[in-house]
Formats: C-alpha cells, structure tokens, sequence
C-alpha cells in the first residue's frame, strides 16, 4: 500500500437550518439539511515511520497547530487506536474560508480521521469514526458518514437524504462571524416546529428557513447587502451560523451567468451541491 494519499475535504451548506430547542446544557437542538459542494480544500496525508506523531507541513494562518482540527483529529484517532503507529505530515491546502459556516475545519477533522483510518490500516467502523469526530465538532460527523443527510441533536443524527444536485453560487461577506455569539443572541428564533423528513423532502427544500439569518442580517450589514443582492436571482440563504451565502440554481451556466455579475470586492466561488461526499467517491477509487 502507498504511504501517501491526497484526498479531499469538501465543503457543506446547511440547505436549511431551523432551531428547535435549547439542551439543558445551552446548546441549540437543531433540525437542518446538509449537502456536500464539490468543492473544499485537499489533504495530503504522508507516513513519516522514522518520525513519530502528526505534524502539518505548513502551519494555517491564524490557527496553532495544536489547535488545529487535522492534527486533534490524529491525535485523538491515535490515542483510540491504542498502539505505536508511524508518524505523519499532513500537507493543508487551504481553500474554503474559515469560519464561514461551509465547515472546512470540521471536514478537514474527518478527511484526516477517514484518511489515517486507511493508511494506517485500523479497520475503525464509520460509527467509530464518526464517534471520534464527535467529540471535535458537531458537523464533523457527517462529513466522515460522506452522504447528504437530514441532521437532527446538534447535528449528528442523521439521517441520509437527496436533495436535488443544483449548483450554488457561494459569497464571502467581509466579515467573520462567531458561531457562539449568534447562538447566545437574545432576538434568535430558538421555537421553530419539528418538522418530519420523509414528507419534507419530497418538495422543494426553498420553503425552509435559516434561523440564524434575522439576526445575522441586524448584525452584520454586510451579510444583508450582500443577501438582498443574491435573491434578486433565487432563493438565497445564509449557511450554518454565517457569513457564507448562497443562491441556488439548476445549471452551472445558470450561476455563472450570476457570478460573473457579483457586486466588486467580494469573493466566493461557483460549485455543485453533491449528495456523496467527494471524499468517498475517491476512496471508492482507491480500493
Ligand atoms: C451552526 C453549525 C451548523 O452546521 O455550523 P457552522 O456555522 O459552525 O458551520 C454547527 O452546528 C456548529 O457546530 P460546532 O462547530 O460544533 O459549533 P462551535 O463552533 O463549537 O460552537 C460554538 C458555540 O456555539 C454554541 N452552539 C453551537 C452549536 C449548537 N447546536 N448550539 C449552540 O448553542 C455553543 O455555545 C458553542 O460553544
Ligand atoms: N483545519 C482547520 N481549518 C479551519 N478552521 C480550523 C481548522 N482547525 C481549527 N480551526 C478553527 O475552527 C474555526 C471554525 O472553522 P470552520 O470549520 O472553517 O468554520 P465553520 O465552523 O464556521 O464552518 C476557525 O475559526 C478556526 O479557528
């Protein structure tokens, strides 16, 4: 077997995000629909047997590296392993902005666990690893799971959906938002009725809501500009707890024609909405 292995690490958007309910411990009960981009940034995962432990090539900007989700994720798969395994240097290629509600560092988390998973030969169930991931962030579940899915809790049962693959155009507001910030907001929507998923995805998925969006746009003028101008074209929402927006369309041609035009200074990109995760469909490859 080779002892590299690049794979990537996609983003998410959260087609829908409503807030059922508060935990006894203050965290939000959420009910939110999840789909994949073909789009993320890459890992390159290299076997070090003569180095021992994880180490990043390049540090992120803004992120220790100890901090960092690739290199707490394994760790933390190393220490349920149990035994002396070889090193690794873990090469990050960053596209996805941080913090912007697409998930990067939570996907980077579960391309690592998946990744080392194969390369060290573990044969860790998915429902060990998505147990793993847990523990690093409430979206790192269903990125190691690789299928679109309806998440209920804070995220982590799931239930595998397919929404239709349309294309999004997706914009950065200059700035960056703290997802505990918005979930501590007095003015945020927190009752939001259940709804049940088999009728819910049958239709289109354009009648649900973001209920972090209200107070996102009262907070962040950006966000609302930059909002108002997206759903001039379609449907357009906020993802997770922000900044990212997206509109939806039902062609590539379609969003391009919309991204050519976006205000100046703004930034984003176009990509695919996926309902297998790009990770799985190249490790699908590998074996
Ligand atoms: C909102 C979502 C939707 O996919 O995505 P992002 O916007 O982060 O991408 C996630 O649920 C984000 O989950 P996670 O990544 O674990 O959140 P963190 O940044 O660790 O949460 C920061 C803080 O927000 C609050 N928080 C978070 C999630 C939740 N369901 N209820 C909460 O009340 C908690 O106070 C927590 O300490
Ligand atoms: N590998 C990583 N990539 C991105 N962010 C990371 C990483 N490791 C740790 N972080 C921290 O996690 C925070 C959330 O990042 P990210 O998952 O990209 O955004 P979001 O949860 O809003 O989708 C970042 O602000 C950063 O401090």
């Amino acid at each position: 077997m080779s002892t590299t292995i690049t794979l990537p690490s996609p983003a998410k958007l959260n087609l829908f995000l409503h807030i059922v309910g508060r935990r006894a411990d203050g965290y939000h009960e959420l009910q939110t629909l999840f789909q994949f981009l073909n789009y993320g940034d890459d890992l390159t995962l290299t076997l070090t047997p003569e180095q021992p432990g994880a180490r990043l090539s390049e540090p992120v900007t803004g992120v220790a590296d100890d901090d960092n989700l690739v290199i707490r994720a394994a760790n933390a798969l190393a220490r349920r392993a149990g035994k002396t395994l070889p090193g690794v240097t873990i090469n990050l290629q960053k596209r996805l902005p941080m913090g912007g509600g697409l998930g990067g560092g939570s996907s980077n988390a579960a391309t690592t666990l998946v990744g080392l998973n194969h390369l060290w030969r573990l044969n860790l169930s998915t429902d060990e690893l998505a147990d793993i991931g847990l523990a690093l962030g409430a979206d790192v579940p269903v990125f190691v799971r690789g299928h679109a899915a309806f998440g209920e809790g804070v995220g982590e049962q799931l239930t595998p959906v397919t929404p239709p693959e349309d294309w999004f155009v997706v914009l950065k507001p200059e700035c960056s938002i703290n997802t505990g910030k918005i979930f501590s907001e007095e003015g945020l929507t927190r009752n939001t009725p259940r709804i049940k998923i088999a009728p819910a995805f049958e239709g289109d998925a354009s009648r649900y809501r973001n209920d972090c969006e209200d107070v996102v746009r009262k907070l962040y003028p950006e966000v609302n500009r930059s909002l108002d101008w997206l759903a001039q074209f379609g449907p357009a929402r906020l993802t997770g707890t922000g900044a990212c927006i997206f509109g939806r369309f039902p062609t590539e041609s379609a969003a391009r024609i919309i991204w050519e035009s976006k205000p100046s200074g703004i930034t984003g990109f176009v990509a695919q909405g996926v309902n297998i995760s790009p990770l799985h469909k190249k490790l699908t490859e590998l074996n």
